[in-house]
Order: C-alpha cells, then sequence, then structure tokens
C-alpha cells in the first residue's frame, strides 16, 4: 500500500515501475505555465541527505497547458524544448527506466468545467507528444485540488526533514514538527496543515502514515482562488460601473493602462456571477495606485458571512484554528522575494506600508526600475501584494502575532517547493508507511556485547566458586 493511501485517486495507471529508476519527470501544467521537473534518486550511501532531488527545471514557454486547444502544433514544440533538455540531462542508459508524469491543475480545472471534452483532448495531445520521447510515461490527467494540496505538504516536509526528524522514537513522542503548505497559483490556491482540533468537514480531512508516524491533515483547495483568477474577478466588480469602456483601478500603478476585452475576462468560469449582459466588449484599464482602495475591492470576493461549522474561513469553508509554521510558496514566494518581503522578520505591518508604498509608486517610474521584468508580472505586484496580505489575513486568518510563523520559500536544498515532488514520491513509492525494520545494534557491536558478558559471567562464575571455597577452608583451620 503506498504511503499516501487515502489519495485513492492518485494512481496514475497500473503501469508497473521501471526496476532500475535513478531519475524520475514530472510536469506540472498549470494555469499559466508548464513546467518540467527532473529529480534524481540518491545514489546508495553516497548522498549525505538521502533526499530524492531536483537535478533540473524547464518551463515551456507560452500560456499554460491550455494554450494545446487553441494551437496544438505550436504548444507542442514549447513542450519539446524542455523534454529534448529531460533527454540531454539524464543518460541514454537510464532514458528508458525514467517515468514521466503529468499532473495538470487549476487552469484545467477549470477547462474542463467549460468543456470536458476539450480538456481530455488536451490530454491526450500532450500525451502523445510526451510518448515520443524514450522515457516511461506513465500517464496524463487532471490532479484534485486535494491533492494538490496534499503534495505540496509533503514536498515541503519532505525537503526540510521534518518526516525523518518525526519517526525515531522521541520524534513519535512529541507532537509532530511539521510545515503547513500554503500554494498560492494562478488559478487556485491551496492551505494544508496538521491539525490536533478536529476536521469538521470530510471532504477537507486526510489521515497520513509516513515513516511510521500518523498525520491528520487539514486542507482546502479554493479554485477561482489563484491570483490571475482573482485579479479577473477584482476587475470584473468594477465593470458595472464603467464610464465610456474606461476601469479607474486602484491595484495597477498610476499611469499604467491596459485594455481587455470582456468575452476574454467572461470566458473563465471563475466570473460566471458578475456576467453583465450590457458590458462593453473593450474595456480601458486605468491604474489609480491606491492600497487602501485597492484593498477593499479584493476582499469582496472573500464572503464572510456564512458557515454552517464551528468556525469558517471564507465561502462557507471550514478551518481550524492555525497551528504551527507554514511554508509559503508559488506565487507567494515570486511576489513577496519582488517586494523584498521574504525576511521572516519583516513584522505584517511593514509588510503592508511596503505594499501600500509599492502602490503609490508611479508606473512610469517602477517600469524604469525593473526593465527586464515581464510586463505582466511588474504591473500586477501592486494587485498581487494586496490580495497576498487579504488572503492571508482577511482570507485564512493571519494576524499579527502569527505573521512571523510564515516563511517564503522559493527553493529548499535546491528543490522548488510545490506538489510535483510530493506527487512523485508518492506514486513511486519512495515515502513508506512504516519505517523499515533495523536492528538496534550492528553485528559488529552485537558480537562485542556477546564477548563482553562471555567474560563477565565467566568472572562472576570464577568469584562465586572463590567465595564459596574459602569458607570451607577457613573451617577446615578452625577444627
Ligand atoms: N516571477 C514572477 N513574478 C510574479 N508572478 C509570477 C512569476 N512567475 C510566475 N508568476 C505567477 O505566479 C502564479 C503562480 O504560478 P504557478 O506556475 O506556480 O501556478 P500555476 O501552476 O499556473 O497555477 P495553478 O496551480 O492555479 O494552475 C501565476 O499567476 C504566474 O503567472
Amino acid at each position: 500500500m503506498g504511503a499516501v493511501a487515502l489519495i485513492t485517486t492518485a494512481v496514475v495507471q497500473n503501469k508497473p515501475l521501471p526496476k532500475n529508476m535513478k531519475y524520475g519527470i514530472v510536469l506540472d501544467a498549470g494555469s499559466s505555465h508548464t513546467s518540467v521537473y527532473i529529480y534524481e534518486w540518491p545514489a546508495e550511501k553516497e548522498n549525505d541527505t538521502g533526499v530524492v532531488q531536483q537535478i533540473d527545471a524547464c518551463k515551456v514557454d507560452g500560456n499554460g497547458i491550455s494554450s494545446y486547444a487553441h494551437d496544438p502544433p505550436v504548444a507542442g514544440l514549447s513542450l519539446q524544448k524542455c523534454m529534448d533538455k529531460a533527454r540531454e540531462v539524464i543518460p541514454e542508459q537510464q532514458q528508458r527506466e525514467t517515468p514521466v508524469y503529468l499532473g495538470a491543475t487549476a487552469g484545467m480545472r477549470l477547462l474542463r468545467l467549460n468543456n470536458a471534452t476539450l480538456a481530455d483532448e488536451v490530454l491526450s495531445s500532450v500525451g502523445s507528444t510526451l510518448r515520443s520521447y524514450p522515457f516511461e510515461f506513465q500517464g496524463a490527467r487532471i490532479i484534485t485540488g486535494q491533492e494538490e494540496g496534499a503534495y505540496g505538504w509533503i514536498t515541503i516536509n519532505y525537503l526540510l526533514g521534518n518526516f525523518l526528524e518525526n519517526s525515531g522514537w522521541l520524534g513519535r513522542l512529541k507532537q509532530s514538527a511539521t510545515f503547513g503548505a500554503l500554494d498560492l497559483g494562478g488559478a487556485s490556491t491551496q492551505i494544508t496543515f496538521v491539525s490536533k482540533k478536529e476536521i469538521e468537514s470530510q471532504e477537507n480531512s486526510l489521515h497520513f502514515r509516513l515513516y511510521g508516524k500518523s498525520y491528520d491533515v487539514y486542507t482546502h483547495s479554493y479554485l477561482c482562488y489563484g491570483k490571475d483568477q482573482a485579479l479577473r474577478r477584482q476587475i470584473a466588480y468594477t465593470i458595472p460601473d464603467a464610464n465610456n469602456s474606461t476601469i479607474l483601478d486602484p491595484c495597477f500603478n498610476s499611469g499604467y493602462r491596459r485594455n481587455t476585452s470582456t468575452k476574454d475576462l467572461y470566458s473563465s468560469p471563475c466570473i460566471a456571477q458578475q456576467r453583465i449582459s450590457t458590458a462593453p466588449s473593450n474595456i480601458e484599464i486605468k491604474g489609480t495606485g491606491n492600497y487602501q482602495l485597492c484593498k477593499q475591492k479584493v476582499e469582496m470576493i472573500f464572503n464572510k458571512t456564512q458557515c454552517t461549522y464551528s468556525q469558517c474561513s471564507f465561502n462557507g469553508i471550514f478551518q481550524p484554528n492555525l497551528e504551527g509554521e507554514f511554508g509559503a510558496f508559488s506565487a507567494y514566494y515570486f511576489v513577496m522575494d519582488f517586494l523584498k518581503l521574504t525576511n521572516e522578520k519583516i513584522s505584517l505591518e511593514r509588510v503592508k506600508e511596503a505594499v501600500k508604498t509599492h502602490c503609490s509608486r508611479p508606473w512610469e517610474e517602477v517600469l524604469k526600475e525593473f526593465p527586464k521584468i515581464k510586463e505582466k508580472y511588474l504591473s500586477e505586484y501592486c494587485f498581487s501584494g494586496t490580495y497576498i496580505l487579504s488572503l492571508l489575513e482577511n482570507g485564512f486568518g493571519f494576524n499579527s502575532e502569527n505573521w512571523k510563523d510564515i516563511s517564503f520559500l522559493g527553493k529548499i536544498k535546491g528543490s522548488d517547493a510545490g506538489w510535483t515532488l510530493g506527487y512523485m514520491l508518492n506514486l513511486t513509492n519512495m515515502i513508506p508507511a512504516e519505517l523499515p525494520y533495523s536492528p538496534p545494534l550492528s553485528h559488529g557491536s552485537y558480537i562485542g556485547l556477546m564477548v563482553f558478558f562471555s567474560i563477565l559471567l565467566v568472572f562472576i562464575i570464577l568469584t562465586c566458586w572463590l567465595s564459596l571455597r574459602k569458607p570451607k577452608c577457613l573451617q577446615k583451620g578452625i577444627i
């Protein structure tokens, strides 16, 4: 039985795994990008960390896996560039033994909602490209939000060495010291952490047994709360106010302008409830750069009014009290790294000030200072910083006190923080449910102890024999 037994949907195919695996490839087909990660197994006794490590990664050009739906040959070509790279990195004699997995995330979950047939076609089209390589293709599928959360949590705790630390007898006695996982994608966001309190909603509850220790884990994936979909929703809220097709948007720096087609904006199922039939076909967004107003707009997407459980995050989703430390990765890291706010010592108040200052900067000035950063990212850091603060504070309930418990993580020991490594570790059974039996003493120590106790026994017998003989001699002497 695989270690992550509760995620039954994780079985990709019933294909047996290659016998001499030394490498593994996972493709993360996200809403904004597809990334290819190449992992290497530790060589026996050589790798002192004993950890599967990322040895290379490649970002596929283009706009995520759904671009396959619009232009399969072009999308196929850019995927080939990354797969060709994998062929260069992995030694030829190992290639047939190297499994390749493709997991599609929220972008494809949304496409499936809109058009399930098209989503299937995209997966089979990508599958054909991957099958043309000499690797062992194990299948392409859309992973669930629950899996995305769980595998992200497994990845960071595996890389941080927390599972092994908890597996010793002392670790098993004390409360588990794992990091919660906060993952912000383009289309969805996940929160996952160990909870001591009862998890009131079954769909948010996972149970893992890893290296001989049990973990009760809370997880939730919010579809449409990734940062790209959240931005679309924030813009869509303003459309009714559109005057002459122009929107004044406080979440973009002043002086910034962007044209958007409402058809494209409304194409996402995330905007279904915000669609208005009288909307102009094109709108021009003009930035006004005001953090407070942006925050007010962003908060409109969190519904805090209804909750049928003892406590909720937002939208009526149960969430127990936050516990322990958290690792925040993907867009949390990209944005906070740009804003230079990844240092744990920076308080929540200072983070807010920094985002406020960034939002108030004129676009011209920002553009001049960062000419090399992609304009899409650069123009959205004001929105993204504000959204991250709202999501963490207003959505999940972080505050000035526990803000210090969040670490913004890009890479851990050379591997990217994300769900892909956890996914591969599970599918290749690299994390055992129980600790492999290891005798308490080595063979040498055992022999040494046997010799020591044998000598001790002979010594005791001799001493007893001598002491029992003495009185008799003495007795004889007295008589
Ligand atoms: N350097 C960067 N600066 C700012 N944003 C970035 C940067 N790199 C990527 N992003 C954005 O961060 C978000 C998360 O990217 P990532 O590739 O992790 O998610 P995804 O896989 O597309 O999302 P999902 O899991 O929701 O499908 C996306 O909106 C992406 O455009």
